[in-house]
């Protein structure tokens, strides 16, 4: 479990970009951060694994402290994934999924085989090992950044737009393989976008934000379907322009996301 406690973060610059922020992220779910550019997102999510460390509050992470932690150590225990993969060019594919293990201390040809076999995990052909990252597509460097993520089998990962750079039909591709993933591995996936979506989609738990992370509503998809907290977010869910007009229908036992035309945009996660 995560926990934001009173959370603030203001800038050198004097921008506060986070205000007063509390939030409990359960174990073994996903968690999706939600809001238009510059709600506080990145930031939120960067002060988990403190690459960015809060101006006062406190992130406990299963009741830990995460002050207390040294930042590196917190780093090589927390996956990252962001968007544009970030992936180091001149290093090959499984030298790059092996990176974080062997800073961890792993020895070479153990870590090799696990970035072998994360390449299966994440649905990518084992020869692609020895290519370098831009020899190989958008998406196939998304997956890689998300095997990279997993190396240091982290209980938790945090996914920063990982999917924005991407052409629909891959990103649609991604998300279910995302989702499998997180079910799979029983990991704890915090995932920022600002797809509403996408949101719905991924989230067991929706967080929508405003500017300075403050929270607009927090909620299962459904529960925020049924319910937007308030103008803003029926706004944002497109409820009240009839643009998406999502709704949900129960299919086959299933909770399905429709739109206007009864078309499934997806399924929620059970
Ligand atoms: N290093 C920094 N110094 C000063 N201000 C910053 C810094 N990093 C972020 N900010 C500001 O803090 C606010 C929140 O930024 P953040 O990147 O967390 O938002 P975001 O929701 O992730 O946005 P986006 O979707 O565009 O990435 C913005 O106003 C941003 O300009």
């Amino acid at each position: 479990m995560i926990e934001f406690r009173s959370v603030t973060k203001q800038f050198p610059d004097g921008t506060v970009a986070v205000d007063d922020f509390d939030l409990v992220i359960p174990p073994r779910q996903t968690t999706v951060l939600v809001g238009s550019s510059g709600c506080g997102k990145t930031t939120l999510l960067r002060m988990i694994n403190r690459m960015i460390d809060p101006s006062s509050g406190s992130i406990l992470i299963d009741g830990e402290d995460t002050a207390k932690l040294a930042p590196v150590q917190l780093r090589r225990r927390i996956g990252y994934v962001m968007q544009n993969s970030g992936l180091l060019p001149h290093r090959k594919v499984v030298d790059n999924v092996a990176t974080v293990p062997l800073l961890n201390g792993v020895p070479k040809g153990e870590a090799r085989e696990r970035a072998l076999e994360l390449l299966d995990t994440v649905g990518l052909d084992r020869s692609l090992a020895t290519k370098y990252p831009r020899q190989l597509s958008g998406g196939q460097q998304q997956r890689v950044g998300v095997a990279r993520g997993l190396a240091a089998d982290p209980n938790i990962l945090l996914m920063d737009e990982p999917f924005g750079a991407v052409d629909p039909i891959v990103r649609a591709e991604l998300q279910r393989e995302t989702i499998r993933l997180q079910q799979e591995l029983g990991k704890t996936v915090v995932f920022v976008t600002h797809d509403i979506d996408e949101a719905f989609l991924l989230g067991h738990q929706v967080v929508i934000l405003q500017k300075g992370g403050h929270i607009a509503q927090l909620g299962s998809p459904a529960e925020i379907l049924a319910n937007p907290a308030d103008d803003f977010v029926a706004t944002f869910v497109g409820a009240d322009r009839g643009k998406r007009a999502l709704r949900i229908q129960r299919v086959d036992g299933r909770d399905v996301v429709v739109d206007q035309n009864g078309t499934p945009t997806g399924v929620l996660q059970p």
